[in-house]
């Protein structure tokens, strides 16, 4: 079995960087469907905030119309409206913008899923899967504030900026241009400041992927984990990737604090330059003490937008760094889409033979000098394999010592991997040209550790053929001997199976597996044996079983029992990726020596045998 796991360059903790406009248009495509409610937050926002203001002027009113002796009621009245008004638009609009940040970060999520289920395996042996959910999970989570706060505090500080600039040049150009060098010379350290704000924030999320990769890794194999006395060091790997999470966190936190900092220097250096200047210019007669007063005033002014647009700079590095993990993420390879949708024609439910253009009955396969590696830069692990099965049902058997390429066999025919030379033919259609839902929708593929998932017994029967009827079920439950176990279980169907079906036995895990596969109603049963021993009864229900698909369809068995290839019509012996002789059981005993050998030594014997 393919079971090689190897630290991913991808998953490293440096990220690569993405350059700066594909960051602002891949954050923007995150945006992009929403902008009509981030403006209209944002209005409402604005509107509530003016309302705000209008409230001293009434204030004023009321005070002038008092002291006149006139009546307030009106006024007051109007007071009142402005405040319930204003308090209740300016909530609305944090609500509507509230809102559309979890909208956003909904919508990467879903669209970042509908990719990660459909990625192709060579894409997800690179990957860890603990560190994909993270980016699923965690950063997405960091889209909300830079979709939404920091876009309105952008725009809002940006205008408020511009007014209260022009208002300045206003008063006093010379006075304009001392405030913005000022402004420049210590707003130019942001430049050093917000880069290391995103390394930071992207190191972190990195290390929060670990700590989901470690833990994966650990629940996955609690049972090992255990028995292997790894528990401390488990945690104290997850530990170890905390602590990163952390140091990097902190160290975001201190430069957004220095950012925050430098906001108030600028301003404070700002005023006393002002102050200066101002205050020679005025002694020299050029402008009039009020205009100084007037502009110290709105130089104060400035602090507020100055700060929002600092802090929405602070957010976007933020989001920048959660960017780039998940545009990482949805950059690596994919099937095309109708696979995992099963939405191409013809498949719907995926119970039927699925194939809708291909004939039903059983398939035929076919290998033609097929050379294949995992990934370029390994040996091959098929050279040049052939091999026939007609469209007849019956079994094939492969045999060979481990790593002889057997397992691999299997995930070629299911287009896992593509292979690099050669042709591979189901029903004489090379499997380029099949439509890969039609492809899958016909074949039925039981894996070595038949993976029972979380859930009730019924949900993985149902799994592959989740319209399949009742009566379907329980046909099929006899089939593969699993109707007394159902019938003996409290809960029946309903049963929770364990996190990959740890409450069942081996056995029953192979037997569901194979229901499952049958369910599928497939044309070609792919059937990987496991390497454990079963007990006599269940071996021979599992061989019965097998050997009842075959009269319908054709079974391709990774064979590691005697018992199996001595029923098999036919046995492929494979050898270091290569087809070493083709025949019947008493026909490769005779003729082939390492067959011979196997059979003797290598293959599994228990169990009453075929007889
Ligand atoms: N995803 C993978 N990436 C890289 N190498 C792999 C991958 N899967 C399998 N291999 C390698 O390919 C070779 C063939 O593996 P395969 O699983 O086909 O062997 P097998 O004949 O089924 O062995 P076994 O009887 O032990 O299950 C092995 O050397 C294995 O290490």
């Amino acid at each position: 079995m393919p079971a090689q796991q190897e630290k991913p360059a991808d998953t490293d903790t440096k990220t690569p960087k993405l350059p700066a406009r594909e960051t602002w248009r891949a954050l923007y495509a995150h945006i992009r469907p929403r902008r009509g409610a981030i403006v209209l937050g944002g209005l409402l926002t604005l509107v509530g905030s003016v309302t705000g203001l209008i409230q001293p002027l009434a204030a004023k009113e009321l005070v002038d119309r008092l002291g006149e002796g006139q009546g307030i009621g009106d006024v007051l009245v109007l007071l009142t409206l402005l405040v319930v008004a204003g308090t209740v638009i300016e909530a609305f609009g944090a609500y509507v913008l509230e809102r559309t940040a979890e909208s956003v970060v909904l919508a990467a999520r879903r669209q970042l899923v509908a990719r990660l289920v459909r990625l192709r395996m060579p894409a997800v042996d690179r990957v860890q899967p603990g560190d994909l959910m993270s980016r699923v999970t965690a950063d997405t989570t960091l889209l909300r504030q830079v979709t939404t706060n920091a876009l309105v505090s952008a725009v809002a500080g940006s205008l408020t900026l511009l007014a209260t600039l022009v208002m300045m040049a206003f008063l006093d150009p010379v006075l304009l241009a001392v405030t913005v060098g000022v402004t420049v010379v210590i707003g130019s350290g942001l430049g050093f400041v917000y880069p290391r704000i995103a390394r930071a924030t992207e190191r972190a999320q990195a290390a929060v992927g670990e700590i989901s990769s470690t833990l994966e890794r650990t629940f996955g194999a609690l049972r090992t984990v255990k028995a292997s006395g790894a528990e401390a060091r488990e945690a104290a790997a997850v530990d170890e990737a905390a602590r990163r999470a952390w140091r990097h966190g902190v160290r975001a936190a201190k430069w957004q604090s220095v950012a925050y900092t430098s906001t108030g220097v600028a301003i404070q250096v700002s005023f006393l330059v002002v102050l200066g200047v101002g205050g020679a210019r005025v002694a020299s007669g050029t402008i009039p003490v009020s205009t100084l007063v007037a502009f110290l005033l709105a130089l104060f002014y400035l602090t507020d937008p100055i700060s929002r647009l600092v802090e929405a700079g602070s957010d976007y590095q933020e989001g920048t760094a959660a960017v780039a993990r998940i545009s990482e993420a949805e950059r690596l390879e994919t099937e095309p889409e109708e696979t995992a949708a099963g939405s191409g024609a013809g498949t719907g439910t995926g119970t039927g033979t699925g194939t809708g253009d291909a004939a039903s009955g059983p398939a035929s396969v076919a290998f033609e000098d097929v050379t294949f590696r995992y990934r370029p830069e390994l040996p091959p692990v098929h050279r040049e394999v052939s091999f026939a099965v007609p469209g007849e049902g019956g079994m094939t058997a492969f045999v060979g010592p481990s790593g002889a390429g057997k397992t691999t066999v299997f995930g070629l025919i299911e287009r896992f991997y593509e292979q690099e030379a050669g042709r591979i033919l189901l029903d004489g259609r090379d499997l380029r040209e099949w439509p890969l839902d039609r492809l899958r929708a016909a074949i039925g593929y039981v894996e070595q550790d038949a993976p029972v998932l979380a859930g009730t017994l019924r949900e993985n029967l149902l799994f592959a053929a989740p319209d399949a009827g009742e009566e379907e079920l329980r046909e099929t439950l006899v089939r593969t001997r699993l109707a007394a176990l159902v019938d003996r279980l409290p809960d029946g169907l309903e049963t929770v199976v364990g996190h990959r079906g740890s409450k069942l036995s081996g056995g029953e895990r192979q037997r569901v597996a194979i229901a499952r596969a049958l369910l599928r109603r497939p044309r070609l049963l792919l059937l990987d044996e496991a390497t454990s021993q079963l007990d006599a009864a269940n071996e021979r229900a599992l061989r019965e079983v097998v050997a009842e698909a075959a009269r319908t369809t054709t079974v391709l068995v990774v064979a590691h029992r005697l018992s199996t290839v001595t029923l098999a019509d036919r046995i492929v012996v494979m050898e270091a990726g290569r087809v070493r002789a083709v025949g019947t059981h008493e026909e490769l005993v005779a003729a082939d020596p390492l067959y011979g050998e196997l059979a003797a030594t290598q293959l599994l014997a228990s169990g009453p045998g075929p007889g």
